[in-house]
């Protein structure tokens, strides 16, 4: 379990996280979303002891970071694809990680294979693609053979098949059980990986939901529903009894909102009611998210009039 309570960071003036609280569980992808400048490198940072929270607590199995006794076994963690010796070759850098946590070389044979450079494993990691590179750097974060993962912004500048293969690897982390922690600022990259969502703006929390509750509650999902033209006034004042909101559109069809479909079903089947159609019209990911974080983005360009 990772945790934060109450985390706050100040650089001077400005709060770059703010009293955020969180839980992230096991055996599930959970993202970390929010725009640019949101706060979300400086908290996994401070998850991971490389910085000092101005105050509250950061948690990796309901200890500080600096008080884990093996913290590569605990969490592995990919921050900064790049931070390796470039003259080293991939086999040498997981090696000499390896070593300093007590790491058996055999271990680094099996994530070097998990990751797919085996074939590429004694060259200098300098000369590595970025795909390449993420790949090594979560090799390094694999080594330890650690119950919680943290990434972040992992998929950065990869290929589609780079994206895939991370996608499916987190999937498959959360699958055994694993606690995945992934940083993004793309909610359309979460929706294909993420179970479980923290979202955060200017530093503080904005929403901490599934990923289903996120799209339900967003303002765009509504149902549409069709009937015989002379029994449309009906089924609307029907529905407005029950408290729905009811426009009708220009192709003659209602958009209903604050009903579900099974109680718009059973209230036009006890009125004798034909409906042509019952069909729910979900708001996209993206548009939960730009509506959560519309008024979070600190840099944006300005809106063409
Ligand atoms: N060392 C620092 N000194 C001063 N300000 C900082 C420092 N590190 C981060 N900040 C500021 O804190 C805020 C949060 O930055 P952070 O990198 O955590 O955001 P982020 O959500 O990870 O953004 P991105 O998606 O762009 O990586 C930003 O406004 C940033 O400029």
């Amino acid at each position: 379990m990772i945790e934060a309570i109450g985390l706050t960071k100040r650089y001077g003036e400005k709060a770059a996280v703010n009293d955020l609280s969180f839980t992230v569980r096991a055996g599930q992808v959970t993202g970390f979303l929010g725009p640019n400048g949101a706060g979300k490198s400086t908290t996994l940072r401070m998850l991971l002891g490389l910085d000092r929270p101005t105050s509250g607590t950061a948690l990796i199995d309901g200890r500080p970071y600096a008080s884990l006794t093996r913290p590569l076994h605990t969490v592995g963690a990919l921050l900064d694809a790049s931070a390796f010796h470039p003259g080293r070759s991939a086999r040498s850098h997981l090696r000499a990680i390896a070593l300093s946590n007590g790491i058996g070389a055999a271990r680094v044979d099996t994530v070097l294979d998990e990751v797919g450079l085996s074939s590429v494993a004694g060259r200098r990691a300098g000369g590595f693609s970025l795909g390449m590179k993420q790949r090594l750097g979560i090799a390094a974060a694999l080594l330890g053979d650690p119950q919680l993962l943290i990434f972040d912004e992992p998929v950065n500048g990869l290929d589609p098949e780079g994206v895939h293969w991370i996608r499916t690897l987190m999937r498959d982390l959360a699958a055994r059980g694993r606690t995945v922690f992934v940083s993004s600022h793309l909610m359309s990259e979460m929706q294909y990986t993420a179970d479980h969502l923290v979202i955060v703006g200017r530093g503080r929390l904005i929403a901490d939901k599934p990923l289903s509750d996120l799209i339900d509650s967003a303002a765009g999902t509504h149902l549409t529903i069709r009937t015989l033209p002379a029994r449309r006034g009906e089924l609307a004042a029907a529905l407005e009894a029950l408290d729905a909101r009811v426009e009708t559109r220009a192709d003659d069809a209602l958009a209903v909102r604050g009903t579900t479909p099974q109680e718009a079903g059973l209230l036009a089947h006890h009125r004798g009611i034909p409906l042509t159609e019952l069909s729910i019209q979900r708001s996209t990911l993206e548009d939960a998210y730009m509506a959560l974080t519309d008024d979070a983005v600190e840099y944006r360009a300005k809106e063409a009039v």
